[in-house]
């Protein structure tokens, strides 16, 4: 895991790596416009490109203008610098970074409050205007040039953070930001990244490291943590010698209706293709032979005979497709199980917010956005949702998967981690059941709920980059389940 930090903690990083290794300030900025320039050369090789770099005059800008001599320096022959003097105050950095461009062959042009900005001739925008010392919305000549820029409709290249993109915190939806193809951000992603209001400002990240001290950044308290691939190995086991189908765990999932049968059956396929020893369903008599012909595998109990089959279960799912006329109420008088709510339970808890004192510790939610406001509120905005996941986490002693392009994985602690995998080709109906079938699949194997949801989110999402990358534009549910297989050994033998 990796900690995601507030700029608050990014600036103490700074401060401590600062003081500490020891280095100065400006050698630091000049380490950071380093990396940024590595990282510019791979995504643009052709040196004879022209480059607009837009500095402000903070840190973010002093970033620039280093970045600007650096480039020169590599061969970069056509480099332009506008600088936005809009404010009174200069870092000190920044003003050490001009000092020095002025021995570089680099045009320089300065736009004072209410200049007029000349039409951008140039074939790639650097932007070094403001970074994570944003500290209000964009307005006034900011928001003119920003404006500006975003009407030339040239890639940008954000330094650290897209201008007008707070780092943290609320993004409202009036936010005006300078578009960026790519931010390339130092050390680590902001946590806005991880927010679909993001969208807005920026289409990908890349990350460098720039020698902060990475001891002190994974000491500080972090309430947000980025899972790697490294902690996905260190969870998963493999299947053990001499092991058998009881080894594995008895998943149950009650889903399914008439019209939704195809619901109940991507959860239990994925329950079968995640590992569970045996799988069983509890659907309308109805859904028996498509269950039959789609997967023999799985065993099939009548909701009549529920109570027996919820004895022998390991784990028990209970939502997709399933309708609003279950009694969810005597369901959770059954004994305590490891258990995941998801689409229609979910809908059936919001309905009776009572329900949520009898949820067993530790049980699972798994709402989208919309099941999610349903149960406890509307949201205008994803920093507000998941600070209020982390609230009901806490509160209910349960464990949410708000689902999203980078799904929030809040535990009864308020600690939330965030998956990095998964794609928009997966934005297509019964993903969600099939991540339902492979979270219960793991708690059947006996992973704890924190691992279960943890190795869930991670390998659904993989095994869509893994069909993504393979050239599947759009990708059915039922071809993410046949790659879960495959997507959990390619994980057990990769070594990096
Ligand atoms: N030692 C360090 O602190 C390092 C900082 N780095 C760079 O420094 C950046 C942060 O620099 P700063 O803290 O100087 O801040 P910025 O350069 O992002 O902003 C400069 C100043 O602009 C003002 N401002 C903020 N929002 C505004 C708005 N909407 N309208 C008008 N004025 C506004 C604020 O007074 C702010 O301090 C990072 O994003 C990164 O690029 C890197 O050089 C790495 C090392
Ligand atoms: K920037």
């Amino acid at each position: 895991m990796k900690n995601i930090l507030t700029s608050e903690q990014m600036r103490e990083a700074d401060r401590h790596t600062i003081a500490t290794e020891p280095i100065a300030s400006v050698d630091l900025m000049e380490r950071a416009a380093l990396a940024f320039v590595k990282a510019f050369m791979q995504l643009h090789r052709d040196k004879n490109v022209s480059i607009l770099i837009c500095c402000g005059t903070g840190n973010n800008g002093g970033d620039g203008l280093a970045v600007a001599r650096l480039l020169q320096q590599h061969g970069y022959d056509n480099v332009t610098v506008w600088i936005a003097r809009f404010a009174s105050r200069q870092s000190t950095d920044f003003a050490t970074n001009l000092a020095k461009l002025h021995y570089c062959p680099i045009p320089v042009s300065e736009f004072f409050p209410s200049d007029e900005f000349p039409a951008v001739t140039q074939s790639i925008l650097i932007d070094a205007l403001l970074g994570s010392g944003l500290n209000k919305l964009l307005d006034g000549d900011w928001l003119r040039l920003v404006q500006h820029l975003n009407a030339a409709r040239i890639p940008s290249i954000a330094v650290d953070i897209p201008t007008g993109l707070p780092a943290d915190g609320i993004v409202p939806s009036t936010a005006q930001m300078l578009y960026a193809r790519e931010a390339i951000t130092f050390q680590r992603p902001k946590l806005s990244f991880f927010f679909p209001e993001s969208a807005k400002a920026m289409d990908k990240f890349h990350v460098v490291d720039i020698g902060l001290d990475e001891v002190f950044i994974e000491n500080l308290p972090a309430d947000f943590k980025l899972v790697e691939a490294s902690d996905i190995r260190g969870i998963l086991r493999g299947r053990k010698r001499f092991s058998h189908k009881g080894t594995y765990g008895h998943a149950l999932i009650i889903a399914g209706n008439t019209h939704t049968m195809g619901a109940a059956l991507l959860c239990a396929g994925a329950s079968v293709y995640s590992g569970a020893g045996l799988t069983t369903a509890c659907i309308p008599a109805e859904g028996l032979l498509a269950l039959n012909a789609r997967y023999p595998e799985v065993m099939y109990t009548p909701r009549e005979t529920l109570a027996e089959n919820w004895e022998d279960a390991d784990a028990v799912a209970v939502g997709p497709g399933l309708g609003l006329t279950v009694d969810l109420q005597h369901m959770l008088e059954y004994p305590a199980k490891p258990l995941v709510l998801d689409a229609d339970a979910l809908t059936l808890l919001a309905r009776n917010k009572s329900l949520m004192k009898k949820l067993p510790p530790n049980s699972v939610l798994t709402p989208h956005m919309k099941e999610f406001d349903r149960l406890f509120g509307e949201h205008s905005n994803w920093w507000d949702r998941v600070n209020t996941a982390r609230r009901r986490a806490v509160q209910h002693q349960t464990v949410i998967v708000l689902k999203n392009q980078y799904t929030f994985m809040i535990m009864p602690d308020g600690q939330v981690y965030i998956n990095p995998t998964g794609n928009p080709a997966m934005a297509s109906g019964g993903m969600g059941d099939v991540l339902t079938g492979m979270l219960t699949a793991f708690l059947a194997q006996g992973y704890p709920p924190q691992e279960a949801t943890i190795l869930a989110c991670y390998m659904h999402g993989s095994a869509g980059d893994r069909l993504a990358a393979e050239g599947m534009a759009v990708i059915p549910a039922t071809e993410l389940i046949a790659a879960i297989p495959v997507t959990w050994d390619a994980i057990v033998q990769s070594n990096c």
